[in-house]
């Protein structure tokens, strides 16, 4: 494994890049000419069809895979919690969460519970892995990567057997936990059909970079609709709150027409907190497990536009399937 070689107090310093890195195998690569960077703080999504090298350019960034070309370079002493696609778990055996938790790295009991907190699952701490739904399960492998503190967290389809409200819930807590915990995120994502807001950085790969940008850039992008078709980015829906009026200091209204009111009576609106923010990434309500149509109020006491439609999934209700928990 390659030393790493970022320099690194500077908390802005990326926590981890690839320059230019592919890794072939058997005489074919498997991916080609990654560049990309996590910062503090900062979210990037990796997207593209099956086998299009999401997995393997994680793996680069993380110190598994040593790229053939190209470079990859690490924060020293770089702590990363890594959310594996895939788990080695022998099914048949009885292992509850706590277990699993304390598996492969020795934890106390207050910092497993403390962290099944920060995810929402601390019910969940002596039941058995196995009869965990897909939400619990993605919720427990979440714990148990924040429970190391990490600098960076590595999610490789972290919402693989979560049903449609479930994910965009987990999204959310994603969300949540990189700026609790301020840690970069690195994420793959299969699904094409919701990209979180929240990422800084989307990049499509095809066996190479396909297109990167913004979600909104990249779902218009025309590599992106070369790649998966035009229905896919008219499907493609960047999960993000389009708040349709503005509170002032003053106490007055600024509506999406720029007109300016006393109140935002007829807006749904009864609770004055601050809508500045044209694309933020959390309402907590939808930790709850329900979602709204484009333009539909949520009822929860504030209107917005919610973009998360044109969804479907596989859903194949086993979500973990065996090997290669690399933590
Ligand atoms: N260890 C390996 N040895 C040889 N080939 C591999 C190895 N790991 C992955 N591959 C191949 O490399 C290519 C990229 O695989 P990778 O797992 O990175 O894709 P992916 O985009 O993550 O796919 P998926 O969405 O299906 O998980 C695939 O063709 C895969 O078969």
């Amino acid at each position: 494994m390659e030393k790493p070689a970022l320099s690194g107090q500077d908390r802005q310093a990326p926590l981890v890049r690839l320059e230019r890195a592919g890794v072939s195998s058997g005489g074919r690569w498997l991916v080609r000419g990654v560049d990309l960077s996590v910062s503090p703080g900062e979210i990037v999504t990796l997207i593209g069809p099956n086998g299009s090298g999401k997995s393997t350019s994680a793996k680069m960034a993380l110190g598994i895979l040593k790229p053939s070309e190209g470079k990859a370079e690490r924060k020293p002493g770089l702590k990363v919690g890594y959310v594996p696609q895939k788990l080695l778990v022998d099914w048949t055996l009885p292992l509850t969460v706590r277990r699993f938790m304390a598996l492969t790295v020795k934890l106390p009991d207050a910092r497993i519970l403390a962290a099944l907190e920060r995810t929402g699952a601390a019910h969940l701490m002596r039941a058995e892995v196995r009869h965990l739904s897909g939400g619990e399960l993605q919720r427990v492998l979440l714990a148990r990567a924040i429970a190391v503190s990490p600098d960076l967290l590595v999610l490789d389809e972290p919402v693989q057997g979560v049903d449609y409200s479930g994910e965009i819930a987990i999204y959310e807590l994603i969300s949540r936990l990189r700026t609790e915990i301020g840690c970069g995120v690195l994420m793959i994502s299969h699904d094409l059909h919701l990209v979180m807001a929240a990422t800084d950085q989307v990049i499509c790969l095809n066996g190479h970079v396909c297109c990167r940008g913004t979600p909104l850039v990249v779902s218009q992008s025309p590599a992106f609709l070369e790649l998966f078709g035009h229905r896919a980015g008219a499907g493609i829906a960047v999960y993000q709150h389009n708040h349709d009026h503005v509170h002032l200091p003053d106490g007055r209204v600024r509506h999406a027409d720029g007109t300016v009111s006393e109140d935002c009576a007829g807006e749904h609106c009864d609770a004055p907190h601050d809508h500045a923010d044209q694309a933020h990434d959390h309402c907590a309500h939808l930790d709850q497990g329900h979602s709204h149509a484009h333009g539909e109020s949520c009822g929860q006491g504030h209107s917005h536009d919610h973009s998360h439609h044109g969804h479907s999934r596989d859903q194949s209700g086993a979500p973990v399937k065996e090997t290669a928990d690399a933590r």
